[in-house]
């Protein structure tokens, strides 16, 4: 059975429909990546996915018992909060200092427990959250953009990151990203979304696929145009690949 089956879900705002028959499943330890530019749906879908967006129609199926562990799009912590990474992490309650230090390890950044909260750079806060969602051993990581802020080898270290979290958990990874070229060696499924499932398959087959293209441009072009997406201007190919 798929850890997560999605089947001909759309998601209304009122009497905005953002998403209309989206249908896709995750399977156990694959690691799929959902693209799309602004607006197109795809925190409304994770949040689906988790139960905090109740679908207009469709249903969503998880698998029995499943654990899903959630790394949001950004969360604010209150710079003047005095809250060391230990104690964030057993806010949750019933957490002890072994399993967060062991969830710290897990995501990369042993030892930091006793730091401040306001004191981590993008990239070890970005792994705080990641240890956060490790910490009820999950079946399945959502990720919402979650190296939004960190620079490109900053965002292309969380990614490895996260494949190594799966080589050593197991865990599936369903993530939104704009950062087709830097997710594209991690993923092994791309779901391209604009309201509707455009194209899918392997990352290759993706960036190669007309309806991508039809949104992102071509080429390294293409991939970079991922970045600078911005719904209500023209794409002009021949200038992405001279900015890009
Ligand atoms: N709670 C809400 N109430 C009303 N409209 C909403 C709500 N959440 C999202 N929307 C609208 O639904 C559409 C899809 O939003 P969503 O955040 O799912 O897209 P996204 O692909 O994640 O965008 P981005 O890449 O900008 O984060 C947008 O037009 C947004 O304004």
């Amino acid at each position: 059975m798929s850890l997560i089956t999605v089947e001909d879900l759309s998601i209304r705002y009122g009497a905005h429909t953002v998403l209309s028959h989206v249908n896709l499943r995750v399977e156990t330890s694959e690691i799929v990546t959902i693209v799309g530019p602004n607006g197109s749906g795809k925190t409304s879908l994770l949040r689906a996915i988790i139960g905090a967006a109740p679908p207009a129609g469709g249903r969503i199926v998880r698998a029995p018992g499943l654990r899903i562990g959630y790394v949001p799009q950004r969360l604010h912590v209150d710079p003047t909060l005095p809250i060391t990474v230990e104690r964030f992490l057993r806010l949750a309650g019933g957490v002890s200092a072994a399993t967060g230090a062991e969830a710290l390890q897990e995501a990369g950044v042993p030892g930091i427990s006793g730091q401040q909260m306001s004191q981590l750079s993008g990239g070890q806060f970005q792994r705080v959250l990641l240890a956060r969602a490790l910490i009820d051993k999950p079946d399945i990581l959502l990720l919402d953009e979650a190296t939004q802020g960190l620079d490109q080898p900053g965002s292309a270290a969380f990614y490895r990151q996260i494949e190594a979290v799966r080589r050593t958990t197991g865990c599936a990874v369903l993530m939104v990203s704009h950062e087709l070229h830097v997710v594209m060696s991690a993923s092994d499924r791309v779901i391209c979304l604009n309201g509707h499932v455009c194209c899918e398959g392997t990352p290759a087959v993706v960036a190669s696929a007309p309806e991508y293209r039809a949104l992102f441009g071509t080429g390294t072009g293409g991939a970079l145009a991922l970045y600078r997406h911005d719904h209500d201007h023209h794409h002009d190919h021949d200038q992405m690949e001279r900015t890009g």
